[in-house]
């Protein structure tokens, strides 16, 4: 079941260090997207994205994933509409990958994975004061989830790519600045599932809006290959690990409901 595989996961991965099993856990992500089993809502409106590239901060390797953090100390970079009802402020955007182009996505549809997933993490800053507070919270997180396919060269993300080997390892940090996380989006942001779910790594609290994109976004393998090129471990460790698979196995439903915003 999908409980033993966490466990299997758990085993397996470095990367866990929090509760294996989320307290409670009965909305946790990711899980399988099955088309014909999501709910058509004719209420859900357009997502309205309104970033300032501005506010991008730095990169940083925090031995899961490379995360580019926004200054959210304002609202200057936000998230409204589709399912949301409050303002969403965005914090940071990550990817999850694998070793080969086989798989890497955390979400599925019906069943496809996806080489890689991006995530980009906003926090509910109508109710809260800050993200820290929001992940604890039941609506305080919204996460944007864009399918990745290997095709073109993505231009855009060519610059985060080149910046990539300096934050090779775990607790490497570099300023970035000026870098519009619009520009990852697909072209058509109308077409979206949405469901109540978790984080994907601990603290693996259910705290998250997510909106998966039904339209992917091409990267080229050679930019994806940078990626692989990121380590899991620190300077200091002897062995060095390939930063690859960095994904959570998918849930159960457990009777959730999947919404999408197109017939
Ligand atoms: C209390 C501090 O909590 C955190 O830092 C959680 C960060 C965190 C943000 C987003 C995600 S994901 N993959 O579900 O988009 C996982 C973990
Ligand atoms: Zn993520």
């Amino acid at each position: 079941t999908a409980c033993s595989s966490k466990y299997v996961l758990s085993a397996l991965h470095p990367m866990w260090q929090g509760p294996l099993v989320a307290p409670g856990g009965n909305r946790q992500s990711p899980i399988d997207i099955r088309v014909r089993k999501s709910v058509f809502d004719p209420h859900l409106k357009p997502l309205t994205p309104d970033y300032d590239p501005r506010t991008c901060s730095q990169i940083w390797n925090n031995g899961y994933s490379f995360l580019v953090e926004y200054d959210d100390t304002t609202d200057k970079s936000t998230l409204k509409g589709g399912p949301l009802e409050d303002n969403f402020r965005l914090c940071q955007f990550h990817f999850h990958w694998g070793e080969s182009n086989a798989w890497g996505s955390e979400h599925t549809v019906d069943r496809r994975l996806f080489p890689a997933e991006l995530h980009m993490v906003h926090w509910n800053s109508d109710k809260y004061s800050r993200f820290e507070e929001a992940v604890m919270e039941e609506n305080g997180l919204a996460v944007i989830g864009v399918f990745l396919k290997i095709g073109k060269r993505h231009e855009g993300l060519q610059k985060l790519v080149d910046v990539l080997p300096a934050v090779r390892h775990k607790d490497s940090v570099v300023e970035f600045t000026r870098f519009d996380p619009a520009c990852l989006l697909p072209t058509n942001i109308d077409d979206y599932w949405t469901y109540a779910g978790s984080l994907t790594t601990p603290p693996l609290t259910e705290a998250v809006t997510w909106i998966i994109m039904k339209q992917h976004i091409e990267v080229s393998h050679e930019q994806l290959a940078v990626f692989r090129s990121l380590l899991f471990t620190s300077a200091e460790e002897e062995v060095q690990k390939s930063m690859v698979n960095n994904f959570r196995v998918q849930q159960s439903l457990q009777g959730r409901t999947v919404r999408s915003s197109f017939t």
